[in-house]
């Protein structure tokens, strides 16, 4: 920590450190950057802010003191192989991730799973207790740690603590299957501020503190009584509020206009073969980013004959993710199958028409893919916002290509201008393919410029700093619920 004695006045907290420890062959160990959108959008956060960030190194069974890496300082939490299994692939990834999402799978409800969840949460409420300074602004990411913000606040009243969901808070229906589902709330209500992507999830959770309050209530502990953008616990109120997130947009841009980066989109084009039109995927490789569905609308659109073969083909980039956690492994076998399947009915030797890597790019080369992409498939069943749909708007300073984008997006609420579709209905998404692709060149510079003004103004640096303005008003003030494009 820069100072142990003192602590840092900004913390933030998630469950992956932005860069994890790879164990190399020969034994030795070197830190790479962390996959997912939330490292994606904090890291420029707290470099600006240079604060502390507490989280997980992404191995088990390591124990490593705090230390700076590439100017961050960095607080790690350790897991042992057990917590690895029970907290983070048993109850946030195969019982939270999927009730959150629409119970795309069914989610697992199981005890033990649930105490190391809490144990774990307690680590992390400790571990910051101890980062931060006196009076300090603490910022808890997403729905690992949804305990954590009333375990710190009875460690450290002193702080002002923030809370940001990046996943969809679903609907009481849903989420009243949780067995700890009041433990889970009243964890939650430990913040000043609790932050979703869109309105939709802050109402579910305002409906939920008031439902689940009744039952506290005549439990006999804290009363909790909310209105519309807060909710009253006891002296205390905490605010509820839409903060759709974004990317760090101008980065983007400008590297998309660098010689390099279209330099290389050229020579992606040509070890493509050059085809007429390339369409892309980029995602974790996660059941709900419905990678299936865009491959299965293609596969139709090729039987068809809706789309040629020889001109048309995908590349699917997709990092590998929670590789074993059950519903991850089938789903990956699935994908491949389908690939497999499509090349073996449609490709030539040498000519695949779905190229596929099962790996992380580097951001330079994933930028120059975006560049070269004439179509981006955006289709998942579910998903917060979706950090890649900005990421191509932003990369396309040319004002080319088309975006075909799943309505169950956070991201579609603000990016009206794409070719909009439900991934529940094939033909629907097979219809945004053809239109994509078919596509006049006035109309598409007149859709990516729209889309590029919301996606420049609406950056990562003005989603933190209207969180972070929120959260530094004082309670009584006027509570913050609306989406800016609402
Ligand atoms: N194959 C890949 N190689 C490199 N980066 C990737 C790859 N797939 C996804 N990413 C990056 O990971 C982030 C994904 O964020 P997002 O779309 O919000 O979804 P999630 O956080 O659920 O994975 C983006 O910054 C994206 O560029
Ligand atoms: O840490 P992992 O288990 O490997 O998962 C990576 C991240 O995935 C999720 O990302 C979400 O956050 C994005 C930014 O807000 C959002 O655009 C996306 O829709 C979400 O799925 C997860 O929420 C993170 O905690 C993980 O780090």
């Amino acid at each position: 920590m820069a100072d142990a004695s003192q602590g840092s006045e900004f913390v933030v907290v998630a469950n992956r450190l932005p860069v994890d420890l790879e164990k190399l062959p020969d034994g030795s160990t070197r830190w790479k950057r962390s996959p997912g959108g939330l490292v994606t959008a904090l890291e420029p956060i707290l470099r600006a802010n240079k604060g502390a960030w507490v989280g997980w190194p992404g191995v088990p069974d390591v124990d490593v003191e705090p230390f700076y890496e590439d100017g961050l300082e960095l607080c790690p939490v350790g897991l042992s192989e057990k917590e690895v299994a029970d907290y983070y692939e048993g109850f946030s990834n195969a019982t939270l991730w999927p009730l959150y999402h629409d119970v795309i799978v069914k989610p697992v409800y199981d005890r033990s799973w649930w105490n190391a969840y809490v144990e774990v949460n307690r680590r992390f409420a400790e571990t910051t207790s101890k980062a931060a300074a006196q009076g300090a602004t603490v910022w808890i990411q997403d729905y690992q740690l949804q305990l954590v913000p009333k375990m710190l606040r009875m460690l450290r009243p002193d702080l002002t603590i923030g809370f940001f969901l990046h996943i969809p808070f679903p609907p009481v229906e849903l989420f009243m299957q949780m067995p700890w589902r009041t433990e889970i709330v009243e964890g939650l209500l430990g913040a000043d501020l609790i932050g979703f992507h869109l309105p939709g999830g802050a109402q579910n959770f305002l409906y939920l503190a008031r439902r689940l309050a009744g039952q506290v209530t005549s439990r006999g502990t804290v009363g909790v009584r909310s209105k519309l953008g807060s909710v009253q616990v006891g002296f205390r109120t905490v605010r509820v509020g839409a903060f759709p997130i974004s990317i760090d947009s101008g980065d983007l841009d400008e590297k998309s206009r660098s010689k390099a980066v279209r330099d290389r989109a050229k020579q992606i084009r040509k070890e493509l073969g050059n085809p007429k039109r390339i369409m892309l995927g980029v995602d974790r490789l996660d059941y709900t980013k419905g990678i299936d569905v865009r491959l299965n609308a293609f596969r139709e659109l090729l039987e068809e004959d809706r789309v040629d073969p020889v001109d048309n083909i995908i590349v699917q980039l997709a990092t590998p993710s929670r590789e074993r956690v059950e519903s991850y492994k089938a789903m990956r076998g699935e994908i491949e199958q389908q690939v497999g399947r499509i090349n073996g009915e449609y490709g030539q030797v040498g000519h695949p028409v779905v190229h596929y890597l099962h790996r992380p790019i580097p951001r330079d080369d994933l930028i120059a893919y975006f560049v070269a992409a004439d179509v981006m498939l955006v289709t998942p069943l579910r998903d917060g916002m979706n950090l890649v749909a900005k990421e191509y708007i932003a990369s396309r300073s040319d004002l080319g290509g088309s975006l075909v984008l799943s309505e169950f997006t956070g991201a579609a609420a603000e990016l009206r201008q794409a070719y909009l579709c439900n991934p529940h209905d094939l033909d629907s998404v097979k219809d945004a393919i053809v239109s994509a692709l078919e596509q006049q060149p006035e109309d598409g510079r007149r859709h990516m410029r729209a889309m590029r003004r919301q996606v420049l103004a609406h950056d990562v640096d003005r989603w933190a700093r209207s969180f972070l303005n929120a959260l530094s008003e004082p309670a009584e003030g006027a509570p913050r619920h609306v989406h800016e494009n609402t």
